[in-house]
This record gives structure tokens, sequence and C-alpha cells, in this order.
């Protein structure tokens, strides 16, 4: 569900905006769209002259046979457009070939050039608005922050990115271009037309007020419609998602009935939503096809009698009338679709602009001061946060972390540890108080400068399906190779590494799932060491790890955090004692604080955790009183 539509406030995307702005993206693309015009004009003059060149054939047979008395009187000798004229002189076959002969050349030309405006309307919309548009949206998605994606799921994301966006390019080349070209072939047609009979023209053209009341019934029908399609087809984009996703707990679980049954709800819900809408545009497209053939109708009645009476002429008259009125309805016709393609882009459009205009919560001011190196002092100034801006997950946290010191953080599940880290590189910006690294407001700094300070591992670490060594070097691509094992060795990973079918160069399966959870967070923590921070957030990097591993890793680490600011997440006493100062948290505030000799010796939660930990590995010899910790 995106942000805006959870919104009780009116949509600001009125359909009057979104046009606005789908004109302004093709104005971006006005050269190009330019040339296709002009094709499609050059096109458009192509037909008429074939279509006047039948009409003065048509004529002239007409006058060869009024000439020899095989029809009526002798009627004068046909003038085509322009005052274009026949040679008088030639004989008749020679002239019907000229004639055919220009026909044919019209034609061919035609096929060229409707290649030709095949190519460059693709290479406008496939190859650059379709290509820059989603550019577009996956950089705006790269400096959107957590907020946005934990409201909008990847379904809904995928969904924008693929088929919205091609909704959106169906506005430029189906639409856009469309109603040019339509509205100057159209003026050019009534212009043809009336110049040829203004009755008939008028008596023909008696529908076209119908059918635009038509149209703007079958617009507001149909467009909630697309825009609830697009929704069903978000959910069931969700569904494959998760499903792909939760594949081993369906299994596990054996629920994987009911999760199909669950897809064939979505599915059919789909489907049902599908027909609604193909009913309508079944229905719309004949009945605006039956109104165009009306007006042929009339033509055969009203332009016939005309011709009899002598007041049009039958080829340059009637059959260049035909013709047009033929070229007209077709155009007409196209009506039922562009008002459907209106209102799918348009749906489309409103997605893909809350996107891209989904606020950057976390963003530099626009006079941050550039600060390549930070030395690594961390100041937390009464600082709250709450995700919902009501609840606080983390209250009055003051906390001054010197440079170059380790703070071991420990906490129960859902204490706050892991936002407490997280408003360091500004994943989210605090709701009260303000961070201060080196001094400096976190807000005052350069985002990228940042975050280049400092090396993170998460909970559960992400891999990328690269090489082993370009998932260690991710945040530093220049690295060496030995750079790149010396961080393998720190992680303790060199060894597993080098036993893997290529070592450094072995490709990671999708997300490194060909890895266990521990042999992951060993490369993740390599990728942290070898941007050699000044700051580094290890959020409980050896949950995965058994304890002889963890020991082996952090007797490597010690020589890697001498130096770093660290905040180590923790559970493990024998992990916590190394840290300079331990805080323990509770329900998002800070409850305890000291070294580990300090904290065993007074009462708290860190003593209990302390006592059970270190009885069970047979290191508790005295009351914690006295100071009894070994
Ligand atoms: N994206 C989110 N939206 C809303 N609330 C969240 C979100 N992420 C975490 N929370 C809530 O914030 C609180 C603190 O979560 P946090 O992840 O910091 O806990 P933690 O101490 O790191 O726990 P754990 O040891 O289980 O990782 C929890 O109550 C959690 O439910």
């Amino acid at each position: 569900m995106s942000a805006s539509a959870s919104s009780p406030r009116p949509s600001p995307y009125t359909n009057a905006v979104l046009i606005r702005r789908l004109f302004g993206l093709a104005w971006r693309y006005r050269a190009d769209c330019l040339k296709v015009l002009g094709l499609q004009l050059f096109l458009l003059l192509l037909g008429l002259s074939g279509l006047s060149f039948t009409g003065l054939g048509i004529d002239y047979i007409r006058y060869v046979l009024a000439q020899r008395e095989v029809i009526g009187p002798v009627i004068p000798f046909p003038v085509g457009p322009l005052g274009l004229s026949l040679p008088p002189s030639w004989p008749p076959l020679q002239v019907v070939g000229l004639v055919a002969g220009a026909i044919l050349s019209f034609a061919l030309l035609r096929a060229v050039l409707n290649f030709s405006y095949t190519i460059a309307v693709n290479r406008l919309v496939q190859e650059r608005l379709v290509v820059d548009l989603r550019g577009e949206i996956y950089e705006k998605l790269q400096r959107l922050s957590f907020r946005f994606f934990d409201a909008n799921t990847t379904g809904s994301i995928i969904s924008r990115v693929t088929g919205d966006v091609q909704a959106v390019r169906m506005f430029v080349d189906q639409v856009l271009i469309q109603v040019v070209i339509m509205g100057i072939s159209l003026t050019i047609y009534i212009a043809y037309m009336a110049r040829l009979s203004v009755s008939l023209t008028l008596a023909c053209l008696a529908t076209t007020p119908v059918l635009w009341v038509m149209s703007v019934i079958f617009s507001r029908h149909i467009q909630p419609r697309y825009a609830a399609n697009r929704q069903l087809e978000e959910g069931l984009i969700h569904h494959f998602v998760e499903s792909i996703e939760g594949a081993q707990v369906t299994k596990a679980f054996g629920r994987e009935p009911e999760d199909r049954a669950a897809f064939d709800a979505k599915n059919d819900a789909m489907l049902r939503q599908q027909q609604g809408i193909f009913w309508r545009v079944s229905l719309f497209s004949p009945a605006v096809g039956f109104l165009t053939r009306v007006n042929i109708m009339v033509l055969l009645g009203y332009g016939g009698w005309l011709v009899i009476q002598g007041q049009l002429a039958l080829g340059a008259g009637l059959v260049v009338f035909a013709g047009l009125l033929e070229q007209y309805s077709g155009q007409v016709n196209q009506v039922a679709t562009l008002v459907n393609t209106i209102q799918q882009s348009l749906v489309g459009a409103r997605r893909v602009f809350e996107i891209l205009d989904a606020p950057i919560e976390v963003a530099a001011k626009p006079d941050a001061t550039a600060h390549p190196r930070l030395r690594g002092e961390v100041r937390f100034d009464n600082i709250g946060f709450a995700y919902d801006g009501i609840d606080p997950v983390l209250r009055d946290i003051d906390l001054h972390v010197p440079a170059g010191r380790c703070i071991a953080i420990l906490g129960a599940t859902g204490a706050g540890k892991s936002v407490l880290m997280s408003l360091i590189p500004r994943f989210f910006d605090p709701t009260q108080g303000r961070l201060l690294l080196d001094g400096i407001d976190a807000r005052d700094l350069r985002l990228d400068d940042l975050r280049r300070n400092i090396g993170i591992v998460f909970q559960e670490s992400f891999l990328f399906s690269h090489t082993v060594a370009a998932n260690i070097a991710f945040g530093h691509p220049d690295a060496t190779r030995e750079q790149v094992e010396r961080a393998a060795r720190i992680a303790a990973a060199h060894d597993f590494i080098m036993a893997l079918p290529e070592g450094y160069d072995t490709v990671l399966g999708e997300s490194g799932k060909t890895l266990s959870g521990g042999q992951r967070q060993r490369l993740a923590l390599a990728r942290a060491i070898l941007l050699e921070p000044p700051i580094l957030l290890l959020d409980d990097p050896t949950a995965a790890i058994d304890s002889e591993t963890e020991h082996e890793i952090f007797t490597a680490l010690d020589n890697a955090i001498s130096g770093r600011t660290t905040f180590l997440v923790a559970h493990r006493v024998s992990t916590l004692r190394r840290a300079d100062e331990i805080i323990v948290m509770e329900n998002g505030r800070i409850v305890q604080r000291g070294t580990h000799d300090a904290l065993v010796r007074q009462p708290g939660p860190y003593l209990k955790v302390a006592r059970l930990q270190l009885i069970d590995a047979g290191e508790w010899s005295a009351s914690p009183e006295t100071g009894g910790a070994a």
C-alpha cells in the first residue's frame, strides 16, 4: 500500500496534474517527438496524394468514356489537386499507367516511411524514455529512507518499475503522439471533405458529438477499474515474492496447499477484475465502429444523390470523399483505444510519480560540509526516536563515546539496540535530540561522507551474487587482492574461502545463499573491516557463529577494532567484556553502563546475565558483591 494511498488527504494527483506532468516528461524528448510527428505528417500527405490520384484516375477514365460517348454527355478534362493536369495528348492507356505508377510510388514511399516511423518511435520510447525513467526510479529508490521501504511492499515497487513505467511510455507514443497526429489528420480530412462538399461533410459527421459523449462516459467508468487492477497485480507480485522468499518455511510447515489456495484466490480476483475491464472495452470499441459506419451510409445516400444531380464529381468528388471518410473513421475508431490507453497511463503515471515524488526524509542539508575523514567521536544528545512519530522506541539517550572507544550493547530482544545503532549512519533521524559526530550535528555532514566513515555488519548480512572478492571489496572496489585477503583473515574467513571451488573468485549464489549463515557473516565482517572506517557498527555479528569461531574472530578483530570507535551488540559475556564500556538497554533506555568489572559488582540486569553465563562456563567463583566473577 503506497504512502499516499493510505493518507486520508485527497490525492494530489488529479488527472490534470498527471497530464501536465506527462507533458513535461515528453517535452524532454521533444526533438525525437518532432521527428516522429514529421514522419507521420509526411505519411499522411502521401496517403492523401495516393487518394487524390485515385480520384483523378477514375475521373479521367470517366472523361475518356464520355468522349467515346459510352456514358452520357462529354464532361470537362479532369484537373488534379493543386491544378495538376494529366498530359491531354497522351494515349489513354499511358495516362492510366502514369496515374497507376504515381499511386504505386506513393505506396512504396509510404512503406519505407512507415518502417522509419516504427524505428523512430521504438528509439524514442523503449531506448530512451523507458530506460531513463527506470534509471530515475532506481536512483530515487536508492536515496529513499527505510521508512519508505517499510511502507511499500517489494511487490508494489517491482510492479511500478516494470508495468507502470510501460504505462507511462504508452502515454507518449500511444497517446500524445497519436493525439497530435489525430488532431492534424482529422483537421486535414475535414478541411478536404468540406472543400469537396460542406453539406455532405456536415451530414456525414453528425454522429461525432455522440462519440465524444460516449468517450467521456467510458473514461469515467474505466479509470478506477485500471487503478484497482494495478493494486491487484501488486498483491499478486507481493504473494509471489513472499512465497519464494518464504519457501523454506512453507515447506517446513507443510503449508503448500494453503499457499496455493491463497495464490489461486488472488489470481481469480485479478481474472474477474480483468474480465470486467475486457467486457467494457469490448463493448465500447464496436459501438464506436458502428457509429462510424453510419457515416458511410449517409455518404452513399446523400453523396450519391449529389453526384446524380451533377453537384459532385464521381472520382475526385465522391470516391475521394469516401476515401477521406474511411481514413477519418479509421482515426475516430482509434478513439476507443486512445481513451482506454489514456486511463491506463494515468493510473501508471500516478504510481510512478508517487515514487519519484516521495520525500527523501534523510537528506543532507544543501550547505552540508565535506568531512571525508572523521575522527570517530560520537555523542547521543538527549535522543528519542519513534518509528511512527508517536510511540518512542528510544528515550532520553545521552551517551558520549570518545573516538577510538569500544562500546558493547546488551539488552533483551526489542530493547532498541539496532535502532540506536541505525541512527549513527542516519538510516533514520532522531525524532528528538541530536546526534553529533566529531562535535558536528550528523545532519550537517554530507551523507556519503558520513556513511563512508562507517563500517557496518548487520544481524543478517546481504551478499551480492558476485565473486567472494568483489563482495568483500564492495565498499572499496579498488582494493588489492592482498587487502581483501587481509580483511578476510581478520574476519576468520580466509580458510573457508580457500576451500571454495574458485577461492576468492568463487561466484556466490543469489544473496550468498550458497554459504552458511556464519560464513556469510564473516564475509560481511571482512567487507566492513576492509573499509578501515573510523567507526564500526557490529550488530550481533557473531549470532550465527559457534563460540569457538567467535573467539577466533574477536581475537583477530581486536586489532581491527583498536583505534576505531566501535559499537558492538553482543550477548556473550566473553565478547562484552572486551569492550571499554558496556551499556545495558531496556525498553529503549540505557539502564546501566560501565566496564564489565564494575557492572558485575552491582545488582542489575548485567549481573543476572553475566552470572548465568559465567556459572555455565565454570568461571563464577564468588558472590558478585565481592567481585567474584573470574
Ligand atoms: N521498521 C520498524 N517499524 C516499526 N517498529 C519497529 C521497526 N523495527 C523495529 N521496530 C520496533 O522497535 C523496537 C526496537 O527494535 P530493535 O530492532 O532496535 O530491537 P533490538 O534491541 O535490536 O532487538 P533484537 O535483539 O531482537 O535485534 C522494537 O519494539 C521493534 O518492534
